[in-house]
This record gives structure tokens, sequence and C-alpha cells, in this order.
């Protein structure tokens, strides 16, 4: 399926009666839904405009009308065309919109109405007779915020960077379940431009929006990361991403976490204390390891979302935290599964830079710099040991697991299996809507998931294949606005797309296909350092993993070594 095409109004009027739950309403339709958008109807007002709750009288259907403010809009047609581009997006985890009204000079857009609150609400501001969201809830809340955000950013062609994520723009039913709204806004709204319009979305954005963001840099969908960081760094602690009342060394959540995330002996003190500790520190060390990721201050460095939603679906289905022996496959980048097995032994170290790379990246003086580089290389050694042992714990486990099947077919076989479990549980979630579905997806997910918990471990090989081919994503800005297309062509469960490297089919052709797909991989980026991580080649050796970042070469050195050794 190619771009969106120029709709013009015919489309728009075929696209109605195709699917009738998009629709365009005249201005008296809306006004009446809205008691002719009277102060009591206001639900609040935000960047864009403000937002009011309706009813249609002949339906009984509650309605979300948006009213754009007027300023630097698009003219009719455009407005038209982008609405229908939003319209498009549709996710259990994204508010749906229904309808648009482009009368005169007015511009709104219509949603389902979802009626209790945001996340923001049940943090801040519960009422004393409720219970404070535990742990798993707060965990579930990240997974299914983390789904519709990678729905945006992988499943729709071009990705749409949702630049407004933050606790306010992520509603909640009364199950807690997670809706995202306010996504993908800016394409309707040109006059972003415009400095007083921009400031006061700043203020809103205040806290989380990403250094790039705010030092005028191309926004991303890494962009987007960082703000989900704030996000799950505001479920862990239950702190504000911005608190003016409290000391100015701890206004900023992400400025006062940024040390702590240094030292993981912290890391139960950042727990919300109305938690009352009620969860595992492995699980929690884990969470924060990955909010830590997120909030990287080089785009290139964070991960990507689907990692992210990967990792928080073993966290939302389990007090216990991801398991040691993450399923590597399951990540695109390796440094994820590698970041949360570390976290989940005992020995916890900071994963997102290797000792090696942030020797690398600060300036020490160099006096001091030969002595502090023996004892690191000392401290180096000590964990590369440690990591052997846990390596070999993991193999041994292996071995019992795998004594059974000495035929590889049927190990084959069985890995298809597991893999059909894994996609299957990935996406029985986002393919129901309906509250009891919802539950019995959810069920069926984590009846999946926890099976592959069971079965999967390190394997050696696939680290190897995943490290030539893992790279880290950085869609251009450019590639996502104006308009997007949900591609039917993509897989649209939340599988990893590197699993092409475990297929083995009998043509030929498949067989390259696959194999060149593997190399190349489907992370590109166009203009950023790609920051991989990898396993040392010496640590490999040894069977161990440590985290390093491969420069562009480096990385193309190892392709070619690989592509040599395939054809051997
Ligand atoms: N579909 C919806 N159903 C129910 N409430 C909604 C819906 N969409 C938005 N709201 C609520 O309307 C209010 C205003 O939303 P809006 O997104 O315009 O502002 P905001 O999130 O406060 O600011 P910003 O525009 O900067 O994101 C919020 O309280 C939001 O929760």
């Amino acid at each position: 399926m190619g771009k969106v095409e120029v709709a013009t109004t015919k489309h728009i009027e075929e696209k109605e009666t195709e699917q009738t739950s998009f629709k365009a309403f005249n201005f008296r339709e809306l006004a009446m839904a809205t008691k002719n958008f009277r102060q009591e109807c206001l639900i609040g007002e935000g960047g864009y405009g403000r937002v009011y709750k309706g009813t249609f009288q002949s339906t009984g259907q509650m309605i979300a009308v948006k009213q754009l403010d007027r300023h630097g809009l698009h003219g009719n047609k455009e407005f038209q065309i982008q609405a229908l581009s939003l319209a498009k997006l549709e996710h259990p985890n994204l508010v749906k919109m229904i309808g648009y009204c482009a009368d005169g000079d007015q511009r709104l857009l219509v949603y389902d109405y979802f009626s209790t609150s945001t996340l923001q609400d049940h943090l801040y501001e519960h009422k004393p007779s409720q219970k404070p969201m535990d742990w798993i809830t707060r965990m579930k809340i990240a997974y299914g915020a983390a789904q519709g955000l990678d729905y945006l950013h992988d499943k729709v062609n071009p990705p749409v960077i949702y630049r407004d994520l933050k606790a306010s723009n992520i509603l909640l039913d009364d199950e807690f379940y997670p809706r995202l709204c306010d996504f993908g806004l800016q394409i309707l709204a040109p006059g972003t431009g415009d400095s007083l319009f921009l400031s006061s979305r700043v203020m809103d954005t205040y806290g989380y929006s990403a250094p790039e963001y705010t030092r005028g840099d191309d926004v991303t969908i890494k962009s987007d990361v960082y703000s989900f960081g704030v996000v799950l760094l505001e479920l862990i602690t239950g702190r504000r991403a911005v608190d003016t009342t409290k000391p100015n060394d701890e206004q900023n959540l992400v400025a006062w976490a940024t040390p702590i995330f240094r030292d993981p002996t912290r890391y139960p003190d950042m727990a919300d204390p109305l938690l009352k500790n009620s969860f595992s520190e492995r699980g929690l060390n884990q969470a924060v390891a990955i909010t830590s990721m997120c909030l990287q201050e080089e785009p290139s460095a964070r991960p990507l979302i689907s990692d992210v939603m990967v990792a928080l679906s073993f966290l939302s289905m389990s007090t216990e935290g991801v398991p040691a022996a993450v399923p590597v496959a399951s990540f695109r980048d390796k440094s994820m599964s590698i970041a949360l097995s570390r976290h989940g032994s005992c020995s916890v170290v900071p994963f997102s830079l290797s000792r090696r790379e942030e020797r690398d990246t600060s300036s020490v003086s160099s006096s001091d710099s030969e002595d502090e580089e023996e004892e690191e290389e000392e401290e180096e050694e000590e964990e590369e040991e440690e990591s052997r042992s846990m390596k070999k714990q993991e193999e041994e486990t292996n071995a019992t697991d795998s004594d059974d099947e000495s035929d590889s077919n049927s190990e084959k076989g069985q890995e298809e299996e597991e893999r059909s479990q894994l996609e299957k549980a990935r996406s029985s979630r986002s393919s129901s809507d309906s509250g009891s579905e919802r539950r019995r997806s959810v069920d069926e997910t984590n009846e999946a998931a926890q099976s592959l918990k069971m079965k999967y471990s390190y394997c050696s090989e696939e680290d190897d294949e995943e490290r030539l081919s893992s790279k880290s994503s950085c869609k251009s800005n450019d590639e996502s606005l104006l308009s997007f297309r949900v591609d039917s062509n993509r897989n649209h469960d939340d599988s990893p797309k590197n699993t092409n490297n475990l297929a083995h089919d009998d043509d030929d052709d498949d067989e390259e296909e696959n194999h060149e797909t593997r190399l190349e991989h489907i992370h590109s980026s166009k203009s950023e350092v790609q920051s991989v991580y990898s396993d040392d080649d010496a640590g490999e050796r040894s069977g161990e993993s440590s985290l390093r970042r491969i420069e562009p070469e480096e990385e193309e050195e190892e392709e070619e070594e690989h592509d040599s050794s395939d054809q051997d």
C-alpha cells in the first residue's frame, strides 16, 4: 500500500459510506450534542483547544468534542485530509476518533468518550477513599501505553510521532485500562510555529519533553520514548514530572532521578511510598532500568518502544519481574535483555553504558586516567567473571532442558511453536477491545508468556545473529507527518522482526530473502550515529555478555565477517 493519496472531498464521502464509524458532522449536530458548547459540558482545555463532553440524543452515544483553536489552522480540504488520516489510527490503547467537523472556519474533532479519569488524576489526585494503584496495575498501565505507542511508531507507515505523551493524556477506565489521547494533532495545527501558541504547549509538556526538543533539534520517535520514560518514572515514584511544591533539587523528576539511576542500591528509595514496599525488588530494579534507558540523553541510545513493550509485558504479569533468562529473540536490541537480566541477578551494574564507554565519553585528566583505567580494567574483569558464572548457570539450565531433545529438528519445531505462542500472546491483547474479551486475552497473554518464561533462556547462536542484525532505529521526523497509512503488509502482531533468522523454509529463494532480512534488519537510521550494543568478541568466546557500543565502521566489519562466514 502506498502513501495516503491526496483525498478529495469525494474520496472522503466514499470513505464515510465504507466506514460508517467515521463521519463528517455538521456544526449543528455537535452544538446540540454539547448543549451548545455549554460550560457544564467542558471537560478541559489543552494546548490545541477545548474539549467538551457530548451525547447524541438519537443514539445515546457519548462523545468528546475537541474544538481546535482556529488560530493558524489548515484550510478546509487539508483539514479533512488530515482528520481522515488520524481516523485511520485504530488500536485498543488509542482513543478512537469517530469524526470531524469543518463547517466554515470551525474545526472540531469528535472522539469516543471515555469516562473516569487520567493517569495523572489516579496518581496525584486520588480520593482518600480510593486505594492507591498497586505495582502490577502500574506496570499494566505502562504496558498498555507502550502498546499504543508501538502501534504509532511501528505499525503505521510512516510512523506517527506522538509528541505529547504525558500522564494527563493517558485515559484510564474503571479497570485501569489505558488509552492514549491527543496523538498526531501536530499535523492539524501548523500554527504551532507561532511563539505564543508554542509557549503554552511547552509549558504543558514541560518535564516530559526530550532534551533534543528543548534544544530545538529534530523530534523523532525516540523523543516519544523519552516522554514514555518520564511517565514510567511517575508510575514508579508517584512523583509528578514537575512539582514546584518540592525543594528546588527535586522539582524536576528526571533531574532528581538521574543520580539515583547510577546507584542501584538506592532504587528501592525511589518507589512510591504509597506502594508500601509491595513489589519485588527485582521487578523494581528492572522497571527502573527500563526507565533509565528511555531517559538517555542521546536519542539513539534510547530503546525502541517495541523492546520496552516486550519487557513490560513480563513486568506486568509477575511481581517477580522479568525472568533472569530473557527470551533474547523477543528484543530487537539486545541491550534490553542484557540490562534486564543483570537486574534479575543480585549483581546490579549500571546498564546503559559499559564502563569502557563511560570512560570514552567522559573527559578524565590524563595524569589520573592511567591508574583509573587499570582499576577499571580490574573491575571489568570481575564483572566479566561474574557474568561468566551467570552464563554458565544459564547454560546448565539449558542443558537440563534440552537433554530430552536430542533431535535438532524437534528442537526447531519446538522453537517455532514457542515463537507462535509468543506471537499469539502478543496479538491476543491488541485484537480485542471489549472488557471481557480483553480480560480473556490478557489471561491468554499471561499464560502463553508464562510458558515461554519457563522455556526460554539465552541462546548463544541467537545472540550471535542478534549481534549482527540489531540496530537502533531512529526514524526521521519528516517521515512521519502529513500523511500515514496503516501498513497491512506489516506484521501487525508485536513479534520481533528479526525472527526471520529462525525460519527454515525449503524454498531457497525464501531462505535467501530471510538471510538478507536478517543482515539488513528493519531498523534504519537516517541521520544519527548508530548505537548498537553487542557482545564483545572476547566475551563471546567465553560465553558471556558485556555491553559496548559499536561504531558504524566496526559494525560493517562485523557484518562482513558474518557474510564471509555464512558463505563458508
Ligand atoms: N476521548 C476523551 N474522553 C474523555 N475525556 C477526554 C477525551 N479526550 C480528552 N479528554 C479530556 O479532556 C481534557 C482536555 O484534554 P486535552 O488533551 O485537550 O488537554 P490536556 O491533555 O490537558 O493538554 P494538551 O493539549 O497539552 O495535551 C483532559 O482532561 C482529557 O483527559
